[in-house]
């Protein structure tokens, strides 16, 4: 089990060219849970999620990740504070194998330097060893044996999903980030991704911030939900609480008074 850190997004605010896409949202992810970021399309969920991992940077306020500032950090150094992302387009290598794409993330972003690799050869290499091991480990974990060695473009659209969330495990991250991982999957598809991001969370004890248009989906496995809508924070809590918000059926629906919870 990972140990893990508080992410805290505070009075964030991000600006372009003088429309903002956030507006002073302020947010709070415990260790160990699964939070979940809804919310309709626009409303700045991928921002943030660009925010937390250094590729925006916030106009004004704050993220920090337990005693690490995030808010000018560029997102290798975000990744070696232990945060690792599933991009929703994925970024993979469409003619490299699984376990290429795998060693070749772990690498990029845990490679030890020229000069030391060369003066400590032995350390060079062990460390390539134990990169391999902890590959085949994520490998095992997220089921892709029978995969591994084809080239990505040519597996099915829900294992290259798989794979995506794959690649950001073998980083090691304390909290994972998840933009859409079930977008475009058929329901089988999306019951294993919900099983291994559960697994993920119980077993590995890692963080995941999460964001999903499937409400079932959301309401399920959320032990906390935020809700943006047009930048601005309008609910946070509970699924239960979160759902059965007035705000939130009104930002879904437009229409508060039908009192219909959203997912359910
Ligand atoms: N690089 C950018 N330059 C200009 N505007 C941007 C940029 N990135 C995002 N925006 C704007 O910020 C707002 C929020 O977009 P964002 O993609 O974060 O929303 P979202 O909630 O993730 O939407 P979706 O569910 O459709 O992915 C939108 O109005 C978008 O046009």
């Amino acid at each position: 089990m990972s140990q893990s850190s508080q992410l805290e997004v505070q009075g964030v605010t991000l600006t372009f060219g003088g429309i903002n896409a956030l507006t002073d949202v302020s947010l709070t992810v415990p260790p160990g849970e699964i939070v979940s970021i809804i919310g309709p399309n626009g409303a700045g969920k991928t921002s943030l999620l660009n925010c937390i991992s250094g590729f925006y940077h916030p106009t004004r306020g704050r993220i920090t990740f337990g005693h690490h500032d995030l808010s000018r950090a560029a997102p290798n150094v975000v990744t070696g504070y232990g945060i690792a992302r599933a991009f929703q387009n994925l970024e993979l290598f469409r003619g490299l194998s699984v376990v290429e794409n795998m060693l070749l993330a772990r690498h990029t972003h845990l490679r030890y330097g020229l000069l030391s690799s060369l003066a400590f050869y032995g350390r060079a290499s062990r460390q390539e060893a134990e990169n391999r091991a902890y590959v085949e480990r994520v490998i095992d974990f997220m089921e892709l044996e029978q995969h591994r060695s084809h080239p990505v473009g040519t597996l099915a659209y829900g294992i290259q999903k798989r794979v995506e969330v794959a690649r950001a495990l073998t980083l090691a991250p304390k909290l994972l980030l998840l933009d859409e991982p079930m977008a475009g999957m058929n329901v089988e598809e999306k019951e294993d991704m919900v099983r291994f991001i559960l697994d993920i969370q119980r077993e590995q004890g890692i963080t995941v911030v999460l964001i999903e248009h499937d409400m079932g989906v959301v309401m399920d496995i959320s032990d906390r939900v935020y809700v943006l809508d047009f930048g601005q924070l309008i609910a946070g809590g509970r699924p239960e609480v979160v759902s059965a918000d007035p705000r939130v059926i009104e930002a879904y629906t437009g229409v508060a008074e039908e009192k219909q919870a959203v997912g359910v």
